[in-house]
């Protein structure tokens, strides 16, 4: 477990372990050995492993921000990445224009600790030669684990159902009441099918689902063929999904993709999941969706903004359920994900490939 208060304790003093070493080292070996060392500032606490991994590396000297409850403030991480050879971020951090000036021509080397990669400029890092590592696969059981809990607590009003029993609304046995949609002889509708697509399907087919559709922006027949799914278009995905859920990467083109126009084409007693990137989707028509009946209901793993205020009018529905963007947050995948992001930051800083590096 990486998130007791123990093991955080242990964790920060791990993490200064390497900086403490060079401010108070006095030999001047010591000196010598930590100033030929690659400068990292690593944005996160991260899961112990990634840490250890840079430690032990005797390549680098890091610094963290050394917190899990609060991003490093913005102006705060424009000092820091001043001169530094690489970067290991989440997702809470913007890499733009702005930052990589601030950081300068040392800087070769960015980890980001996350499959997603819309905090990231990629224009701009392309542009200084800097390398980009992210974090696929190794999530991809986690957040399809999630999406289906979520697809099931939001068709089967499972949180509903909750504070029913909690708060005193369990009276008698009824015939309808809480009564959801079930997975069984359904259609299930998957914008963007990737690794992450696939394995919801692949769990979702054994709870008797009759047809798996799909839209992208070509046909990817190996994938479809592994879960029989059929190409569709994106009115049809619509139009036929009981269940649709995205999967898709935020960019310009999916930005607010999942909006007025798809959810009015969609049937009424239709769900809508999304555990991809909250920029999908266009809140306000979600809203108005969900609030007229124009479809079922639908579950959240993300938002815009992220988190999501307490007063938002979505929390007032009941058929939204909204999580805090858990889908990869499994204690084996987190320790995975910080590992992954630690040997490619190593490997991109000796210039080797990385394990998981994105073409640029
Ligand atoms: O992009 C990611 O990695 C997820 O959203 C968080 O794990």
């Amino acid at each position: 477990m990486w998130c007791s208060r123990v093991s955080l304790r242990r964790l920060q003093h791990i993490a200064v372990a390497p900086l403490n070493l060079f401010r108070n080292a006095t030999a001047g070996a010591v000196q010598r050995n930590m100033s030929s060392m690659s400068k990292v500032y690593v944005t996160r606490q991260i899961p112990p492993v990634g840490l250890k991994i840079l430690q032990e590396s005797g390549q680098v000297q890091y610094e963290l921000w050394d917190s899990d409850d609060v991003p490093v403030p913005r102006k705060e991480l424009l000092q820091k990445v001043k001169g530094v050879d690489a970067l290991l971020c989440v997702l809470t951090e913007k890499i733009d224009a702005e930052l990589l000036d601030a950081a300068g021509p040392n800087l070769k080397v960015v980890s980001t600790m996350s499959v997603g990669f819309d905090h990231l400029s990629l224009e701009e890092l392309k542009k200084r030669g800097i390398r980009v590592g992210y974090t696929p696969e190794v999530l991809t059981d986690a957040v399809a684990e999630l999406t289906v809990a979520l697809l099931l607590a939001t068709s089967r009003r499972l949180i509903e159902a909750t504070h029913e029993a909690k708060t005193g609304g369990w009276g008698t046995w009824r015939t309808l009441w809480l009564c959801g949609h079930e997975l069984a002889n359904s259609t299930v509708g998957i914008f963007g099918l990737g690794r992450i697509g696939v394995a919801i399907a692949e769990r979702l087919a054994p709870f008797k689902v009759k047809k798996f559709i799909y839209t992208d922006v070509e046909p990817r027949p190996e994938l479809a063929s592994l879960i029989n799914a059929e190409y569709v278009s994106m009115d049809e995905l619509a139009k036929r999904s009981d269940f649709l859920a995205a999967c898709c990467a935020l960019t310009p083109e999916t930005k607010e993709i999942c909006n007025k126009d798809l959810f009015s084409k969609m049937k009424k007693t239709s769900i809508f999941i999304n555990t991809s990137r909250g920029g999908v989707v266009h809140q306000e028509d979600l809203y108005d969706a969900l609030s007229t009946g124009q479809i079922a209901g639908a579950g959240l793993d993300v938002t815009v903004p992220e988190p999501l205020p307490t007063d938002h009018p979505l929390f007032t529905l009941k058929n939204c359920v909204i999580l805090p963007h858990i889908a990869s947050a499994s204690y084996s995948t987190r320790n995975e994900m910080s590992a992954l992001a630690a040997n490619n930051l190593l490997l991109g800083l000796r210039a080797k490939p990385m394990i998981k590096e994105l073409k640029l």
